[in-house]
């Protein structure tokens, strides 16, 4: 298999968009948050940053999405860098094998969610990066985090999908206080809640997405700034979570077909990882049956499969 310096890795996306424009549309679109649901479902992006500085990207890979729960890999890392391993007495790492907002398992399992990816997981780690601070300042934490990741000082919320997700957000509320009730949240839920529904209403491109990836492809360090954001283990670490429960209920599958660490968000991004040699995002609003973009999928199993880039091998 080549390496990625002799892949012609704008050819392989031209050729990608070219295969899947015929689709384009296919899947539905997240209409719970309703500004996602006033979103072009035509719209198809794909960027490809590899670690050693080649951009490739096509269609609409230069327009902001909301991210939605493709923040959560970053609100992760933010909650270890403050936190450490201490984050696993209050979130698993498990995959959940049920839908990413579901609440039964959270009954079942004392108020533990699963993992930090699905909502109540991510709800937790809110909780923990709250720890001596304000919400307004957390928020702008986490905003900054992102610009400093993809060295790209445009970066913003969304206001409008952080006021509706806070109007609509009753299944989150629900598991927040659900939470709450277990004695598993330290802050009050209104500030919690602030916290997500704000980190999922940022909006990025996928080569904005793409490059904000770039330190766990490249072992904790971002070729971008040469900063070490988290320690080679964690980088792992966190790829490993990826790819188990970075697609819910979809996890096991997307393994299958694609074979690298990625996480979903229902704006219908992806954020992908290949170790070692680039990042990727893809966005097409289309979504499947576990919440996860239909054709960012099957585009990426296309691009693993042109690259030899999944981590079970080429
Ligand atoms: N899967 C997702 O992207 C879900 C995130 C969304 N903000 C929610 O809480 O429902």
């Amino acid at each position: 298999m080549p390496d990625s310096q002799a892949l012609d890795l704008q050819a392989i996306l031209d050729d990608i968009y070219t295969a899947l424009s015929p689709r384009r549309g296919e899947g539905k679109v997240a209409d719970y948050i309703p500004p996602l649901a006033r979103i072009d479902p035509k719209k198809f992006g794909m960027a490809v940053v590899t670690i050693d500085g080649q951009v490739a990207s096509v269609g609409d890979a230069a327009e902001p999405f909301s991210i939605q729960s493709i923040s959560k890999v970053f609100t992760l890392t933010l909650a270890m860098g403050k936190h450490g391993e201490n984050i696993w007495r209050r979130v698993g790492r498990e995959p959940s094998g049920s839908a990413f907002n579901s609440i039964v398992q959270l009954e079942q399992e004392g108020g533990k969610p699963r993992n930090p990816f699905i909502n109540a997981g991510a709800i937790t780690i809110s909780d923990l990066i709250l720890a001596g601070h304000t919400p307004r300042e957390v928020i702008g934490e986490i905003v900054r985090f992102m610009r400093y990741l993809a060295n790209d000082e445009d970066i913003a919320i969304d206001p409008a999908v952080a006021r509706s997700e806070a109007a609509t957000g009753f299944r989150n509320s629900a598991l927040a206080n659900f939470m709450r009730s277990f004695g598993r949240l330290d802050h009050p839920v209104e500030h919690v809640l602030g916290v997500y529904f704000h980190h999922c209403a940022i909006a990025m491109s996928c080569v904005q997405l793409a490059r904000a990836g770039l330190f766990l492809a490249n072992a904790g360090v971002t070729p971008l700034s040469g900063h070490t954001v988290v320690s080679r283990e964690r980088a792992k670490r966190i790829n490993a979570l990826m790819l188990t429960c970075g697609h819910y209920d979809g996890s096991g599958d997307f393994a299958y077909h694609v074979g690298l660490p990625g996480k979903s968000g229902v704006g219908g991004g992806i954020l992908v990882v290949a170790p070692g040699k680039a990042s990727i995002a893809v966005w097409s609003p289309g979504l499947n049956h576990n919440g996860n973009s239909l054709l960012g999928s099957l585009a990426l199993e296309m691009l693993a499969q042109r690259t030899g880039w999944s981590v079970f091998g080429a």
